[in-house]
């Protein structure tokens, strides 16, 4: 098992300086949570559900209240060292970068905090630079660079020690469609190496690319884990059907809603039979295109936690 979570609780306090008792907050909640080796695991849920506080433990940032936590078998509180050793970080946004250090210099210097010896960490520096694609901009200040590009000096930093286990924190933020894409080519390959991932997001659309299974935490408790396709069928309320098609089918019995996304109209019915009634209207008047699908991941989620905390 790469992670194994038990009960974990963690609370802060609110007010600072001179309030010595604040109100307290509960991040977690006595979470429990299992990731076997070599899955990309997705935690998703609202905003303030607890994620992060779970990734910081997890990375021995933060102590757990109560509960335990370990990471390839190594206990985050008692074995924080050797926890550190084999795991990468990433977070998202552009904390933890030194402007004035090129992109090869931040590798190098992150290097040498692993103790990597110096020609092994000029070969890996070289090798992440390339592979994220930094080359032409190896020797470049970081702070000259867009936020995307930073965010893949972020990523390539966090690959430097060789982890068994990255944790990556919101990792697409602030990059374009492209580098994103790139980026979920990339969890493909880390895992293809044998590296277990445990990703945050609020990317829906990605949960599911990218996703062997999916944790739904929510107030600091799992609500699910599942694969992103397994969760689908467990909220098996709805059916959608999706057609290139510009019909008006809300007087179908057991269409709950209709929405049109780019040239195609998706339809939420409420069963089999009600989407088998949807798809016969439209192959009757000649729609072409026309499939049931399963409800989504985001649908999913909305489902069972609700359109709060979406509003990212
Ligand atoms: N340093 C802190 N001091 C006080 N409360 C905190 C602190 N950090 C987090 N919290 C609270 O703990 C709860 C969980 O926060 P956490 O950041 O773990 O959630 P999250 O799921 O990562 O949210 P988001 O999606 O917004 O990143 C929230 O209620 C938050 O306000």
């Amino acid at each position: 098992m790469s992670v194994r979570v038990r009960n974990l609780v963690r609370t802060y306090r609110k007010g600072k300086g001179w309030r010595p008792r604040g109100e307290e907050v509960t991040a977690l909640a006595g979470l429990t949570l299992d990731v076997p080796a070599n899955e990309v695991h997705g935690l998703l849920g609202p905003n303030g559900a607890g994620k992060t506080t779970l990734c910081k433990i997890l990375s021995t940032i933060l102590l757990p209240t109560s509960g335990t936590a370990e990471v390839l078998g190594h206990d985050v509180v008692a074995d924080a060292a050797e926890v550190r050793a084999h795991i990468g970080i990433v977070f998202g946004g552009e904390r933890g970068l030194y402007g004035k250090l090129t992109a090869r210099q931040t590798l190098r210097y992150w290097a040498s905090l692993y103790k990597i010896p110096d020609a092994r960490a000029k070969a890996r520096a070289d090798e992440l630079l390339s592979r994220l694609g930094l080359d032409g901009k190896a020797d470049d200040l970081v702070e000259t660079f867009s936020r995307g590009m930073k965010q893949r000096v972020h990523l390539a930093r966090g690959l430097v020690g060789d982890p068994k286990l990255i944790l990556f924190d919101e990792p697409t933020t602030g990059m374009d469609p492209v580098a994103a894409r790139d980026f979920r080519a990339l969890i493909g390959e880390l895992r293809d190496e044998g590296r277990t991932i445990l990703i945050t997001t609020h990317d829906m659309d990605e949960a599911e690319a990218v996703c062997d299974r999916v944790t739904l935490i929510d107030k600091g408790g799992v609500l699910a884990t599942e694969s992103p396709r397994g969760l689908a069928e467990m909220s098996g309320l709805h059916r959608w059907v999706e057609a290139e098609t510009t019909l008006d089918v809300t007087a179908i019995p057991g269409v709950l809603h209709t929405e049109t996304r780019n040239g195609v109209l998706r339809v939420k019915t409420t069963d089999d039979r009600s989407a088998r009634a949807v798809l016969d209207f439209l192959l009757d008047r000649g729609v072409r295109s026309v499939r049931a699908v399963p409800p989504r991941l985001e649908d999913v989620y909305l489902d069972l936690i609700g359109r709060r905390g979406m509003e990212v």
